[in-house]
């Protein structure tokens, strides 16, 4: 009999060598290192622990389900430990980089189909075994599906993950405001009745499209358009006239997931059944196809970083500081708001020239995936104004500028509780509030204000009882399996 031991990663900054970078997030930076004992070549994601002291939960879900989940579609911590302010990941080097980084770099009209089908089903393959094990990854995109030198596909970055047995009862559905506004389903923003993993199918089928255009859909306007379009308007999807690259079955596939109704969409073990990943290769299709001829992933990054500089450059010249850093959220995908209402105010205004394009493609699919994959039911939920974010690459400054009037007042008879649950996230200010007249100040006083802002509270009372019993961010630890905030610094 043979016993297998894992290999022992130190918990030890010395043990690692750090290269070059090779990514960066919200709050974290991603280089390639080597664990020097093991000779290896790892990743390691080193997140600023001084700067995301707000989020010490996400950090905390993170870590607990990257060492606890085991398939080979998911990405998998190493080990994880703390030195001086950070929290570092080490975790296998996906030396290929997200697919995000790969469209960015040489694909930037999007894959063909069989690639997209393989990556899809290797993902759809990591839901399968997240939803049976009680999780929802609540952010599946592009920018999280990593690839390895052989092709290999896994899904990344649990920050926002939520386990369903939290609690400790099997509890379906959530009632927090987490994710990526392109991606997110409908019902996470509009927290009526909270939500399941049907909103990561959701996220898969925004990836779908993310896939075929290189883009998401709405990816080029600022959040609440977002917002807004994803609550209004029917589904986006592949457009059977323009998409024309596109087999049937891959149009089918996407207006299965992208169904307001999260009762209605399948999930993730029926779509694993659907005919479109007959178009599915084995991965090492990957590394012949898309990674073939690509420069290492730290130049790429390298590379990109000049670009996205080269763009900010332009921009101040043209827009100024303000709107070109909003613009600069938009093209980093949108991955933290700065929700401010005068922000969203300006951002509104000054997207279309910016942009220069409106999306077409949701104004051309529109009919067509409403008529198909929903009742009457959302019909409804879509006022006459939604038609003014269509037009608005031709429209005027005063127009943009009534649309956003316009979209204030929908608010008072369209859900307020989208609004909420930003409030409650991202922290908008009382006079921002005052800014925009009665409509947002009185839903401020809701009942899910009140959800909302228990959330916000219970952080404030984590930080209060943190203070109390004289913890400080640097003391965080990591056990095993499990990060807890406490004294002391063995590990
Ligand atoms: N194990 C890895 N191997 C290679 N590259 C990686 C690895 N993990 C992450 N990256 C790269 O680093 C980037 C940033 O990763 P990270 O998980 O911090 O954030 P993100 O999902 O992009 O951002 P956010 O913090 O906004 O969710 C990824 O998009 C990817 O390109």
């Amino acid at each position: 009999m043979y016993i297998l031991h894992e290999k022992r990663f130190p918990v030890d900054a010395k043990d690692y060598k750090l290269y070059e970078e090779v990514g960066e997030g919200v709050s974290a930076t991603v280089y390639r290192a080597l664990c020097v004992p093991l000779n290896e070549i790892v990743a390691i994601k080193v997140l600023d622990l001084e700067k995301c002291n707000n989020d010490l939960d996400g950090i905390r879900r993170e870590v607990q389900t990257m060492t606890l989940i085991d398939h080979s579609n998911v990405l998998r911590a190493h080990c994880s430990f703390t030195s001086d302010h950070s929290l570092w990941v080490v975790m296998p080097y996906m030396a290929g980089g997200s697919c995000l980084h790969i469209m960015k770099s040489a694909y930037p009209e999007g894959f063909e189909e069989p690639v997209i089908a393989t990556l899809l089903r290797e993902v759809l393959k990591a839901l399968v075994y997240l939803h049976s094990q009680g999780h929802i990854h609540r952010d599946v995109k592009a920018g999280n599906i990593l690839i390895d030198s052989n092709g290999a596909v896994k899904l990344a970055d649990f920050g926002v993950s939520a386990c369903m047995f939290d609690t400790g009862d099997r509890q379906r559905s959530r009632n927090t405001f987490v994710g990526t506004p392109c991606w997110m389903a409908p019902e996470v923003m509009q927290q009526l009745h909270g939500y399941d993993f049907k909103a990561d199918i959701w996220s898969f089928g925004i990836t779908a499209l993310e896939l075929a255009h290189g883009h998401a859909p709405f990816s080029k306007y600022p959040p609440m358009k977002v917002l807004l379009m994803t609550l209004q308007n029917a589904p986006p999807g592949l457009d059977y006239e323009r998409d024309k690259r596109f087999s049937k079955s891959f149009k089918e596939l996407v207006a299965a997931c992208l169904v307001k109704d999260p009762k209605k969409r399948p999930t993730s073990e029926k779509l694993l059944k659907h005919h479109f990943f007959k178009h599915a290769r084995p991965y090492d299709y990957l590394t012949r196809t898309i990674l073939d001829g690509l420069r290492p992933l730290g130049d790429r990054f390298k590379m990109l970083k000049a670009k996205e500089a080269d763009l900010l450059v332009q921009n101040k010249g043209l827009y100024g500081d303000k709107e070109h850093l909003s613009q600069q959220e938009y093209i980093r995908g949108i991955s933290a708001w700065n929700f401010n209402l005068e922000d969203l105010k300006s951002q509104a205004a000054l997207i279309d020239d910016f942009d220069g394009c409106s999306n077409i493609e949701e104004t051309d699919s529109k009919p067509k995936q409403k008529d198909k994959d929903e009742g009457s039911d959302f019909a409804s939920e879509r006022p006459p104004l939604v038609g003014a974010y269509h037009s608005t690459a031709a429209s005027s400054k005063e127009d943009e500028l009534s649309d956003l009037h316009n979209m204030e007042n929908s608010l008072a008879s369209f859900p307020t509780l989208p609004l909420q649950a930003l409030k409650g996230y991202f922290d908008v200010g009382e006079d921002d509030v005052n800014a925009a007249g009665p409509n947002w100040k009185d839903v401020s006083h809701s009942a899910s204000a009140q959800h909302l802002q228990l959330q916000s509270s219970a952080g404030a009372e984590e930080q209060e009882r943190r203070k109390d019993n004289g913890e400080n961010l640097k003391e965080v630890r990591l056990c095993p399996n499990l990060l807890l905030l406490g004294k002391g610094k063995n590990f």
